[in-house]
């Protein structure tokens, strides 16, 4: 089966942890390869934002990364990038015309614009994945919300002019009820983990004797609430965090939300037990999270969450908001703990819960590797996204007509 991926901004072969290079990017690069593994020929389509790049470059055996030109060909913020959505969908257009691919599977709510407005004059089917919507973005950050007016409707439209949503998680199925969504039309396919590479056994990175260690790992953005693990760490009294994302180590004292969370460590007393990494590399992060006791990814809101996974797989338990996908990963009281999302009073009774408690913090750990090896390898993801396309594919002509009427 011959697949197009469009990942207008998030590219697989970025560097992860600043603004906006993240799950998005981890999940599109380890999907096609996975599919690639199951025979698909996988090409991903995301925009040039470096003259110097080659057109095409080969990902993986199955896979290559196509560059395209749409808007300037430096680094631009995602939400600047809508103006430059047609240029991406006649690009794609021309590319399709002579070879159409079976299915094309949109990431991020642009690149379902460019992918739909290319693909349905030819009759190709559309799968769409939205990794985050713009209402639950807007009801959570309202004013601050930087993306364009108009992000809200035009997700609708995609809502109602693609083939398949693939919702990552349950909450997600909701969102998308009440954006209109047909519920025949969205079947749920989480993320997944690379199991080979985050494994309970294998290197720990090096810590300071004779104190417990409390992992953050995120791009760094305030609604990430690696904040409130700042603020609950007064409440840990012997504990150090770790935080790793954000700018690569040399550039730190550049970013803006790096001296926030400085000045919030200040403001606690806690700023001798805060270390800021910045942006961690692949191949560095499971030694990193096996070297925690407890890894908090408490965010205001998550639509999947790949870390807790990451940690999960990694044998550590996890201490997770009650949000989005980690509502459906991490399992209150067996592989992790719950917390209210915004609430560092409730994280520090968590983290000290569990930190009091090792022979509890193995066996969540425990759980929490047999949950990730049982329900989210790449494979298995892969597998059911391939069932998906299958059903377009064969489908093709109904589902297309269907859709248009
Ligand atoms: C916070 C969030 O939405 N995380 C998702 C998502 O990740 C990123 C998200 O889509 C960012 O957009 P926004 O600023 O509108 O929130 C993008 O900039 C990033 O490129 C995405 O990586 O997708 C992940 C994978 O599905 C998901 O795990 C995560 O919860
Ligand atoms: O310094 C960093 C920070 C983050 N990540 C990775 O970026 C991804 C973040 O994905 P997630 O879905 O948790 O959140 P998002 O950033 O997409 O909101 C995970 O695979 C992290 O391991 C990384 O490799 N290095």
């Amino acid at each position: 089966m011959r697949v197009a991926m469009i990942s207008e901004h998030a590219s697989p072969l970025a560097v992860l942890g600043e603004e906006d290079a993240g799950g998005q990017n981890v999940h599109v690069a380890a999907l096609s390869i996975a599919l690639a593994r199951l025979g698909c020929d996988v090409t991903v389509y995301t925009r040039r934002d470096d003259a110097l790049l080659p057109r095409r470059v080969p990902l993986a055996a199955g896979v290559v990364v196509e560059h395209v030109d749409a808007g300037p060909a430096r680094a631009m913020p995602k939400d600047d990038l809508l103006p430059h959505m047609d240029a991406f969908a006649e690009y794609l257009h021309a590319a399709w015309r002579d070879e159409p691919p079976d299915v094309v599977h949109g990431h991020f709510w642009m690149s379902g614009l460019a992918a739909l407005d290319a693909a349905q004059p030819l009759g190709i089917p559309v799968a769409h994945t939205f990794h985050a919507l713009g209402i639950v973005k807007r009801r959570h950050q309202g004013a601050r919300d930087t993306s364009p007016a108009d992000r809200i409707d035009l997700e609708r439209g995609i809502v109602r002019r693609a083939h398949r949503i693939v919702a990552t998680c349950s909450d997600e199925v909701f969102e998308l009820l009440r954006l209109g969504a047909q519920r025949r039309r969205i079947t749920v396919v989480p993320c997944g983990v690379d199991l080979a590479h985050f494994t309970p056994d294998g290197s720990v990175a090096p810590r300071p004797p004779g104190r417990p260690r409390v992992l953050c790992v995120a791009r760094l953005v305030e609604r990430k609430g690696v904040g409130n693990v700042v603020s609950a760490l007064a409440g840990v009294p012997e504990a150090e965090l770790v935080i790793a994302g954000g700018p690569p180590p040399a550039a730190l004292d550049d970013s803006a939300e790096i001296a926030r969370l400085r000045a919030l460590a200040g403001e606690h007393g806690v700023a001798d037990r805060v270390s800021l990494l910045g942006s961690v590399e692949r191949a560095d992060l499971p030694a990193l999270l096996r070297s925690a006791d407890v890894v908090a990814c408490v965010p205001w809101y998550e639509p999947f969450g790949i870390v807790p996974l990451e940690a999960m797989a990694c044998g550590i338990p996890v201490v997770a908001s009650a949000v989005g996908g980690l509502i459906d990963t991490v399992v209150d009281g067996v592989t992790g703990v719950h917390v209210p999302p915004r609430r560092p009073d409730r994280i520090a009774a968590a983290v000290r819960s569990l930190l009091d408690d090792p022979v509890r913090r193995q066996a969540l750990g425990r759980a929490g590797a047999r949950r990730a090896r049982r329900r989210y390898g790449w494979d298995r993801i892969a597998r059911a996204t391939l069932t998906v396309y299958r059903e377009l594919a064969l489908g093709r002509a109904a589902a297309v007509e269907e859709v248009q009427r």
